[in-house]
């Protein structure tokens, strides 16, 4: 992302706008109409002032005045009532004369209104719908990238761009379209009108008006670049509350609470400054082009009185001259807003160009139901720096193993053996750099994600639970389960027993991530999951990691159920819970370094053995 100081940023600019307009595009009817209305709301300046002129010539002179006198308007020429409208030329105007002229003014500031609501409301509408489409892709974009860019990525930044960075694109497009579309042409109309009016007293109204913008265009420019940076700002301070909440029990076990709290403080701090900054640029211009504004009248004045005008006459040319200013006012901000704009649009379009690391191949397809036949070949990979360069040692390397279906394997070794990274592989998280992996004997790069993934059942060390109910957490691997399969899922899971004991039973909620559950509570809702998923495939990843020695005895036994008939991979470092294995695989450094029962390997591998007197010192230890 390219920073508002960068010389390329009005290259940004150009790019941003090019990339707002395809999202206006499906919606260009709309958006021209409201451009339409817009310009006839501005042109409709003119228009009401030489209106007004008229109202108030026949009002201001209305004792004396007779409807044959004639009216000089600007651009119009001469206008007399009596023969408009055929009547007598001696009539005078009259009291009725004068309240249906005044009823004008209503009528005329209405029409201006009412094109100006409904050009606003189409651009609101526009805007809107480009905002939600643009929320919706984006939000969508970051649910197809893959595990490797949340590695990188920001939570509260992505969050911030999904959300509040759309806002702003649509708040300040949708003005800023507005000023553009529209203010220039109401400046042209009223302009129109001053020059037929008084074109000596317009044309130095023009030459001393910008001069006297100046000084205020050169503040803007000194500040404008905190408006961007606030855009900056702002996606630090959800980052910092994100992480904040997110990891509130670490806060708290660490006593980060001062940490958390600085770290915010500081990023407020300098949001909060160039908030400051900003609205000091912007809220300048209004009373400063009032100032000047007021120098006009009382200059308009003098010269009024030297050319001896009318007073209707420079009524209107005040009246002119006053509303010429706001969408000057306007105008002047646009630079401002479009560099906010650019900062907040930047960081959407980047996400939204993103393409994910692992897609689908074109012709991919959806093998059914697996056989849950697992074959990696000659399999490597290397994870990726932060920079994107490949690490110098392989996660995983010259891996070649053959799964058979229906069987039970084990795979042990040190910690950052390598072990995860296979599941990585299997689930297609990752694509690896050498070799292939194969389900059913098809590399997993020819099967699409949702069917290679929909065979595979999962239960983590860190069971992850939505703020919902029970019901619809366990409902989550199968959405159109009835209350029946839940149930029986949860029976098979030993889940129901705690279930039905707690208050609510299925409809308690288990709070933000399971927090009112104990470990082996949601260890259990998250195998009732893969029951009720039924896939052929099951992921075990340190499953009784969490649990105590009664609660590992309940879970291996659903564990045990859920297994019957499936391919599964186990990832455990407490060896009693593989101890029945088909085959054991050892790793060591990212290789596999044997294979055999547990019995086998007990006597000749001495990495195993090493595990496993480890693994039973420790118990012994902990049951002395
Ligand atoms: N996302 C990642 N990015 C970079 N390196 C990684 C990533 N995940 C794992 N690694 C590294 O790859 C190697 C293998 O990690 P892996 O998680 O597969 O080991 P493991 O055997 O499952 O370890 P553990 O038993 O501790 O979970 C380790 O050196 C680890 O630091």
């Amino acid at each position: 992302m390219q920073h508002p100081e960068d010389p390329q940023f009005s290259i940004l600019i150009k790019k941003t706008l090019a990339s707002i307009w395809k999202y206006l595009l499906p919606y260009r009817g709309r958006f021209v109409l409201s451009l339409l209305l817009g310009m006839v709301s501005a042109a409709f300046n003119g228009f009401m002032l030489i209106g007004f002129q008229l109202i108030f010539s026949l009002v201001l002179k209305g004792k004396t005045r007779t409807l044959g006198e004639g009216t000089d308007l600007p651009l119009v020429g001469e206008i007399n009532l009596a023969k408009m409208f055929n009547l007598d030329a001696d009539a005078p105007i009259g009291l009725t004369g004068v309240m249906i002229a005044c009823s004008f003014i209503p009528v005329l500031i209405f029409f201006r209104g009412f094109f100006g609501y409904l050009s606003a409301y189409m651009q609101a509408w526009v805007t809107s719908k480009v905002a939600y489409q643009m929320r919706n892709d984006a939000f969508q974009c970051v649910m197809r990238q893959s595990p490797a860019f949340f590695n990188s990525a920001k939570t509260g930044e992505l969050m911030q761009t999904v959300t509040s960075q759309t806002a702003v694109v649509q708040r300040n497009a949708m003005q800023i379209i507005q000023i553009v579309a529209q203010r220039p042409l109401t400046i042209i109309s009223i302009l129109v009108v001053l020059f037929a009016q008084d074109w000596l007293f317009t044309l130095m109204s023009l030459v001393i008006f910008p001069a006297c913008l100046l000084p205020i265009i050169r503040i803007g420019k000194k500040v404008r670049k905190s408006g961007a940076r606030e855009e900056y700002d702002s996606r630090e301070l959800m980052v910092a509350m994100q992480e904040s909440f997110a990891g509130i029990r670490l806060v708290k076990a660490y006593a980060g609470e001062k940490h958390a709290e600085d770290r915010f403080e500081r990023t407020n701090a300098s949001m909060t400054r160039n908030m400051i900054r900003w609205a000091k640029a912007i809220e300048i211009v209004g009373p400063s082009v009032e100032t000047i504004a007021s120098l006009g009248i009382a200059a308009g004045l003098v010269y009024a009185w030297d050319r001896g005008l009318e007073a209707e006459n420079f009524f209107i040319m005040v009246m002119a001259l006053t509303q010429i200013y706001p969408p000057v006012k306007e105008l002047s901000r646009v630079q401002m807003m479009l560099h906010k704009t650019t900062v907040a649009a930047g960081m959407v379009f980047e996400l939204l160009e993103r393409t994910p690391d692992i897609q689908d191949a074109p012709n991919a397809v959806d093998i059914g139901r697996s056989r849950g036949e697992i074959t990696f070949q000659n399999t490597a990979l290397y994870y990726r720096e932060s920079n994107g360069e490949k690490k110098d040692l392989p996660a995983v390397t010259d891996i070649n193993l053959h799964l058979e279906p229906g069987k039970f394997y084990a795979l042990v070794g040190r910690s950052g053996a390598g072990k995860s990274t296979l599941f990585s592989l299997l689930l297609r998280f990752y694509d690896p750099d050498q070799g292939s992996v194969l389900l059913d004997g098809r590399d997993v790069k020819s099967i699409s994600q949702k069917s290679l993934r929909g065979n595979i059942g999962i239960v983590n060390q860190d069971t992850f639970l939505f703020h919902d109910t029970i019901r619809e957490n366990i409902r989550y691997s199968c959405t159109d389960a009835t209350e029946e399969q839940i149930i029986a899922a949860a029976k098979k899971a030993h889940a129901h027993e705690f279930i039905v004991q707690i208050s609510n039973g299925y409809d308690a909620v288990v709070g933000e991530g399971g927090c009112n559950l104990s470990g082996g509570q949601k260890q259990r809702i998250a195998i009732a999951r893969a029951v009720l998923r039924n896939a052929p495939i099951l992921l075990l990843d340190e499953a009784y990691s969490a649990l105590d020695t009664e609660s590992e005895k309940i879970v291996q036994d659903a564990i045990h159920t859920l297994s019957a008939g499936k391919t599964v991979v186990a990832i455990a470092h407490r060896l009693s819970t593989i101890l029945e294995a088909d085959q054991i695989i050892v790793m060591d450094q990212g290789r596999i370094v044997d294979r055999g029962p547990h019995a086998e390997l007990l006597t000749r591998n001495a990495i195993y053995q090493n595990l496993y007197n480890l693994q039973y010192s420790a118990d012994e230890r902990r049951d002395a």
